[in-house]
């Protein structure tokens, strides 16, 4: 319980969300809980400069991660990235979330494939002093879990999230649906109805 005058506890999770799947809803609920955040804000992002192939329209993103992200109390679809003009970076919408909430304490969350890449970010070396960076570690093919040693030697306040690695991606999600597998296990049932009522992800 947050004692009066402690800070807002606030969480940030950005993500293409190409689609959402239970990964991402498992790392909010496990960063929620861990963290004692009191909201967590979930914002898909607009132009992924660093990703090669162009993402999902904003609106069927926006959409899905509304329909993901409604089971988990306190989190809300914040749309600003998918609204600004030029490349998403982190550092502005962290920056703009300290401003509308002035005294608060924002975690970012982020995968542990973000974190081994987080030193190519827009301005990353401002980060650690907008908000505390969070890591969820990641299951790979194998299943290993990842270690952040290295990285919380240059990112102070580094904190580890105790999530069981999930091997959930949203590649995956996006290559079954193009063959006709089932996704049924790997997102929240609304999604995929979603998926299938907008024929996303198809390949004919
Ligand atoms: N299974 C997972 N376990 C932990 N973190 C995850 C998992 N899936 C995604 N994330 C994290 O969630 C954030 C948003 O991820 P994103 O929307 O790009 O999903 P993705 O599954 O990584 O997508 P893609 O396969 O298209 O790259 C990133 O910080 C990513 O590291
Ligand atoms: O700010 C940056 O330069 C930057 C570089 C890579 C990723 N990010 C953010 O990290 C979050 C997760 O990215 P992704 O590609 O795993 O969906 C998402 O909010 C991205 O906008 C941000």
């Amino acid at each position: 319980m947050t004692g009066e005058g402690a800070p807002l506890r606030i969480g940030v999770f950005g993500g293409a969300f190409d689609p959402p799947h239970l990964g991402h809803t498992a790392l909010a609920q496990i960063a929620i809980s861990q963290l004692g955040l009191q909201r967590l804000v979930v914002i898909p992002t607009g132009h992924a400069w660093h990703k090669a192939r162009p993402l999902t329209d904003a609106k069927h993103r926006l959409r899905m991660a509304e329909l993901a992200f409604s089971p988990v109390p306190g989190t809300y679809v914040d749309p600003r990235e998918t609204l600004r003009d030029g490349p998403s970076y982190t550092v502005d919408t962290l920056r703009e979330l300290q401003a509308e909430n002035p005294g608060a304490q924002l975690y970012l969350l982020i995968g542990e494939d973000q974190a081994q890449r987080l030193k190519t970010w827009h301005h990353w070396e401002r980060l650690p002093a907008l908000a505390i960076i969070c890591v969820a570690a990641r299951a790979d093919s194998s299943g290993a879990y990842g270690r952040f040693d290295d990285l919380a030697n240059d990112i102070p306040g580094l904190t580890v999230l105790q999530m069981p690695p999930m091997a959930v991606s949203a590649t995956d999600i996006r290559q079954r649906v193009a063959s006709g597998k089932s996704i049924a296990p790997l997102v929240f049932e609304p999604v995929a109805r979603y998926i299938d009522q907008h024929l996303l992800y198809r390949s004919d």
